[in-house]
C-alpha cells in the first residue's frame, strides 16, 4: 500500500524509530489502545483505530518535525526538546546579527511539552578523564569538547565563559571552547585524543565509568515526554491522545489502597492518604466505622500502608489500577 497517499486527514504523531525510548513509548501507545501494525522497513504505520498515522523517526529529530509543524504529536527526550530549541534561537540570532531580511527560520514555531512521561530519565553532563588534570568546568575553557549536543554545548561553555571574563572586565569575546560534533560513543572521544572533555548522557553512569571519565557538571536533566506542535493539524485529536496517555502513566503510577477505620480516626487516615483530589468515604453497616479508597504512588505504598496501622486502620487492600481517565487533555 503507498501509505503516503492514506495520510490525508489523518494526525502525524512521532515515535522513536530505535533506541532507549522506544520500547517504553511503544508500551504507552498499547496503553493508549493505538492499534497499528507496521510493516517490515517502513517508517509510517497507519492506526486501525483512530485517524492518526505514526511516523518512526530518530529521538533527537522529533523535535524538528514537530517544531515545524510537519507532525502534531511526539515522543521524545527533553534534551533532544532543549538542543532543537537552542539550534533554533541560535539560527535566529545569527540571522539578526547577519542583519538579512529574509527570516531563515520561517515556520520553525517550536514545540510544547503536555506531559513528562516518567521514563527515559537521564543527564547531560560534563565529562573530563578521571585521572586528568581537569577538575571544575572552568579547566575546560579553551579546549575541545566532543558531544552529539552542539548548541546545549556551546550555550554552556558560552556562559561560562562570559562569566569568567565578566570578573576579568573583558567583554564581547567570541567563544574559545572549541566544540566538536560527534554522533554517539561519544565517550571514546578523550582516550582517542579527539577531546579533551566531552557532553553527554548519563543514567547509571556505567558507559561513563567504563571510559575511564567522571561527570563534574550537569548542563540539563532530561526524562521523556510527549511534544505537540504549536499548529496541530487536529487540536482535539491531540487532546484525546493527551487524556489517553495521561490515564495510563497515572493507573501506572499509582495503586488503589482500601481500607476501614473508625470515624473518629478519619483525620490522620485521611492525612496519610489524601488521594489525588479526595478520598472516598463510604459509611460501614458496623456503627463507627467507615470504608476508605484511596489512590496511593506505588512507590510509597509500604510507608502508608505502616502508617494506616499505626493509626488503626483494619483490613488494608491493595489493588492494581488497570487504568485511568481525568479530564481531558488536562495533566495534573
Ligand atoms: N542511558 C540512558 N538512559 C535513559 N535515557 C536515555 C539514555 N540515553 C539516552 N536516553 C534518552 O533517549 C533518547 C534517545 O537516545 P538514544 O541513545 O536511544 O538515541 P538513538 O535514537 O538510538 O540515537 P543514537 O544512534 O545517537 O544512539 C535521548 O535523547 C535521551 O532522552
Ligand atoms: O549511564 P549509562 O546508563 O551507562 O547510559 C549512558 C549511555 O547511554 C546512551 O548511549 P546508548 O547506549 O543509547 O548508545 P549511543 O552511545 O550509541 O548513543 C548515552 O549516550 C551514554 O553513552
Amino acid at each position: 500500500m503507498d501509505l503516503v497517499n492514506h495520510l490525508e486527514g489523518r494526525l502525524l504523531f512521532a515515535v522513536p524509530k530505535k533506541g532507549r525510548l522506544q520500547q517504553a513509548a511503544l508500551n504507552l501507545l498499547e496503553g493508549a489502545d493505538i492499534q497499528f501494525r507496521r510493516e517490515s522497513r517502513l517508517d509510517i504505520a497507519l492506526v486501525k483505530n483512530l485517524p492518526i498515522a505514526l511516523v518512526f523517526l530518530p529521538a533527537a529529530d522529533i523535535p524538528t518535525f514537530v517544531g515545524e509543524g510537519r507532525v502534531s504529536l511526539g515522543i521524545t527526550g527533553q534534551d533532544t526538546v532543549a538542543e532543537h530549541a537552542a539550534g533554533v534561537d541560535r539560527a535566529r540570532r545569527e540571522q539578526a546579527e547577519s542583519g538579512k531580511s529574509t527570516p531563515l527560520n520561517d515556520g520553525v514555531e517550536g514545540c510544547e511539552e503536555v506531559m513528562d512521561l516518567g521514563f527515559g530519565s537521564c543527564k547531560l553532563q560534563v565529562q573530563v578523564p578521571e585521572k586528568g588534570t581537569y577538575i571544575q568546568p572552568i579547566d575546560l575553557i579553551g579546549k575541545t569538547i566532543g558531544t552529539s549536543f552542539v548548541h546545549l554545548t556551546q550555550n554552556y561553555f558560552g556562559a561560562l565563559e562570559k562569566e569568567q571574563d565578566a570578573a576579568h572586565g573583558i567583554e564581547n569575546r567570541k567563544l574559545r571552547t572549541k566544540i566538536v560534533e560527534l554522533s554517539g560513543s561519544v565517550e571514546a572521544a578523550c582516550a582517542l585524543g579527539v577531546a579533551d572533555g566531552i557532553v553527554d548522557l548519563v543514567e547509571s553512569g556505567e558507559t561513563m565509568k567504563a571510559a575511564g571519565l567522571k561527570a563534574i557538571d550537569t548542563v540539563v536533566s532530561s526524562s521523556a515526554v510527549l511534544i505537540k506542535s504549536k499548529s496541530p493539524t487536529n487540536p482535539a485529536m491531540v487532546d484525546l491522545i493527551a487524556s489517553r496517555i495521561l490515564g495510563v502513566i497515572t493507573a501506572q503510577k499509582y495503586i488503589l489502597c482500601q481500607y476501614n477505620i473508625r470515624r473518629s480516626s478519619l483525620p490522620d487516615a485521611t492525612r496519610i492518604t489524601p488521594g489525588k483530589r479526595a478520598p472516598t468515604i463510604n459509611a460501614l453497616e458496623e456503627e463507627g466505622w467507615v470504608a476508605v479508597s484511596s489512590m496511593v504512588e506505588k512507590k510509597k505504598i509500604a510507608t502508608v500502608m505502616d502508617e494506616l496501622t499505626e493509626v488503626g486502620a483494619t483490613d488494608i487492600l491493595v489493588l492494581e489500577i488497570a487504568n485511568t481517565r481525568a479530564a481531558r487533555g488536562i495533566p495534573n
